[in-house]
This record gives C-alpha cells, sequence and structure tokens, in this order.
C-alpha cells in the first residue's frame, strides 16, 4: 500500500488558507516521494450536525476544483451519525488509520473531531507520538488581519460583502447550474433574462442584485443578475437566479450555466407596481455597465476575459 501525506478537514469553499495546507502537503510528498491525499468528508460534518447546512462549495464543484486546480487525490469518509458518535481516538485508529495508510497527517491549527468535537491537534500530536504517523500542525493563517475560514467567507456573503470573500476564497464565489425555462415574463417587460433555479444546499448570499460574469458554451459574458424571491412578481418562496446579459441576446435553455459574483450592487425590493421594477431594473443595468467601465472590470473585458 501507498504512504500517504494526508490533509484532513471539510475544506468548504477550497479557502486560500485550505490551499496552503494542500500545497503544503503536495510540496512534503514530493520531497519524500510519497503521495499527497486530501481526506474529507461527505456529507459535511456540519450536515449530521445541523439540518439546513449550505455549503460555499457544492460536493461536485469542490472535487472539480480539487482535481483540476491541485491534482490532488480525495478520499472522502462516509459522515454518519455512527462516525459522528465516535470517540476521537475511536475514529482516528477504527477509521482513519484503518482506511488510510498515513505517513504524515497535516491539519491547521483549529481542526476539531471526535464525538461532540473533543478531539484536537493535542489529541492528534499525543496520538502521533505512539509512532502511526507523524503529524504536522499548521498555524492559523490570516489575511490582513481577516481570520480566513469557512465561516468567515459565508458571513461576508450574508453581507454583499462578494469581493471580500473573492480575496479569501482566491477566486469569486459562483453559482452552477442549468438554464431553466422561467415564466418569460422578462421579455415581455424589457429584460430577457436567463434563469437557474437555487441549488439546494448552496449558501445563499445576500438577496440582491449583482454584477456578474456568465460562463456559457459559446463564451463569457458580463450581466446583471438578481439572486432573490422576485416577490412584485411571483408569490412562491423558491429563490431563483436571474441573469440579463449586458451586451448579448442569447436563447440558452438546458445548458450548463456557471454565475460569478463580481459585485453587490442592492438588495431585492417588492416593488408597487411593474413601472417601478422596470425603471429600478434599467438602473441596475446602468449601474452594472458603470461598474464595467470605471473598474478593474474595465481591463479584464478590454483583455477578453
Ligand atoms: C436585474 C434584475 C433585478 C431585479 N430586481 C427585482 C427586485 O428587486 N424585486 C423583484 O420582485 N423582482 C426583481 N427582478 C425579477 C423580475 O421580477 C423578473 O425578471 C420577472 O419576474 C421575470 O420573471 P420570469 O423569469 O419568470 O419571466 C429583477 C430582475 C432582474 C433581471
Ligand atoms: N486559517 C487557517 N489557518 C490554518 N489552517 C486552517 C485555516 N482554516 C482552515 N484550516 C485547516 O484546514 C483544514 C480544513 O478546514 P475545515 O474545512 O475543516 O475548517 P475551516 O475552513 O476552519 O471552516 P469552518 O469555518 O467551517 O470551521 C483543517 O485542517 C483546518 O484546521
Amino acid at each position: 500500500m501507498n504512504k500517504y501525506i494526508v490533509v484532513l478537514g471539510n475544506f468548504d469553499g477550497v479557502h486560500i488558507a485550505h490551499q496552503e495546507l494542500i500545497k503544503n502537503a503536495i510540496l512534503i510528498a514530493k520531497e519524500l516521494s510519497l503521495k499527497p491525499l486530501l481526506v474529507c468528508f461527505n456529507p459535511h460534518t456540519a450536515f449530521i450536525i445541523k439540518e439546513g447546512h449550505r455549503l460555499i462549495l457544492t460536493r461536485e464543484d469542490k472535487i472539480n476544483l480539487l482535481k483540476s486546480e491541485f491534482k490532488i487525490d480525495i478520499f472522502e469518509i462516509e459522515f454518519n451519525n455512527e462516525v459522528a458518535m465516535m470517540g476521537y481516538g475511536e475514529f482516528i485508529f477504527n477509521i482513519l488509520l484503518k482506511v488510510v495508510d498515513i505517513h504524515t497527517l497535516i491539519t491547521g491549527y483549529n481542526f476539531r473531531f471526535g464525538h461532540k468535537r473533543l478531539g484536537d491537534t493535542k489529541s492528534l500530536a499525543c496520538i502521533s507520538s505512539s509512532g502511526k504517523f507523524h503529524y504536522i500542525c499548521i498555524n492559523e493563517m490570516m489575511l490582513n488581519y481577516i481570520p480566513i475560514s469557512s465561516s468567515e467567507v459565508k458571513r461576508l456573503l450574508s453581507m454583499g460583502a462578494v469581493g471580500l470573500a473573492q480575496k479569501l476564497l482566491g477566486r469569486n464565489f459562483f453559482i452552477s447550474g442549468v438554464v431553466c425555462h422561467g415564466k418569460k415574463l422578462g421579455a415581455k417587460i424589457g429584460f430577457k433574462t436567463l434563469n437557474i433555479e437555487y441549488p439546494e444546499n448552496l449558501y445563499v448570499p445576500l438577496l440582491g442584485v449583482y454584477l456578474v460574469l456568465v460562463s456559457l458554451n459559446v463564451g463569457k459574458f458580463y450581466g446583471v443578475a438578481n439572486i432573490g424571491i422576485r416577490p412584485t412578481l411571483h408569490t412562491d418562496n423558491s429563490i431563483i437566479v436571474e441573469v440579463h446579459l449586458l451586451e448579448f441576446d442569447l436563447e440558452v435553455y438546458e445548458e450548463d450555466v456557471k454565475i460569478e459574483l463580481l459585485q453587490f450592487i442592492r438588495p431585492e425590493r417588492k416593488f408597487g407596481n411593474i413601472e417601478e421594477l422596470i425603471y429600478q431594473i434599467n438602473m441596475d443595468v446602468s449601474a452594472a455597465s458603470f461598474i464595467l467601465k470605471n473598474t478593474c472590470y474595465a481591463t479584464e473585458i478590454a483583455n477578453n476575459v
């Protein structure tokens, strides 16, 4: 069996501290001619503990990103009630060491595990001293005094601070899905939109209007998106992402789409009538165009993103 340099955790969002941990594992593995391996939990440990938990990256997007950008192998531990109830020692000896042949285990300073999260870095250092594996604990990484964690990324998204979230993630927060059919009211009010249903397990940022970058099979396009329940014209409470492309008129249905949030423009509102809504959407389009022409995104367009 191979001996692995293992990084362990949930890795939701694969933020820049996660990325550093992964790069460390890859580097050490290379030096020792061993293989790096990311061990995470499926589902995320919070799903068992908190119903309705939502993720920064869906499981599928997380795996795709880890494989394409970091080229690291992934081993998912099935996380269920039985594993959640295990003491930390039992988890290490009966699960982790049984399924993965670990040479070195790497976790961050705040890694907690086992029943009631009683296991921590001290427990890992203690268990590793028995000689079963080496253990490396990585000190806290911060970004200009901002803590880097999945919870912090979510806090920023809940305030519409997508620029700061981008700094912690090292990429834009995005929503991926399949273009679905709306009620076609958008075309009637003068704004054709491309709609996707909000993914069930994905974290919901502050509802409202955003400047976005849309990736479709035919290319990338800037747009203005509303993420919300559209209270003016709709009565159901399901969250939809609706994008009006700024300079293109495309008819795409059933196609995979990725929508990256670039800048928050305003919160979603219930308007008194359709004329007020149309007036506001015109203002949103102007705001988005202004941002594109007068900020760093203007350079990106020039470079044909
Ligand atoms: C840029 C933009 C901003 C929007 N803002 C709001 C809003 O603040 N409140 C609202 O009720 N609906 C808002 N909408 C949603 C419209 O009500 C929606 O486009 C219309 O209901 C068409 O729905 P359909 O896709 O089912 O045809 C917005 C749509 C866009 C494209
Ligand atoms: N800022 C950080 N500095 C160092 N290590 C980190 C940091 N953030 C996470 N890690 C480590 O990365 C691994 C995966 O992190 P995990 O997803 O479990 O937690 P997290 O990013 O801190 O998220 P949450 O906010 O949900 O606790 C763990 O070993 C964790 O200790």
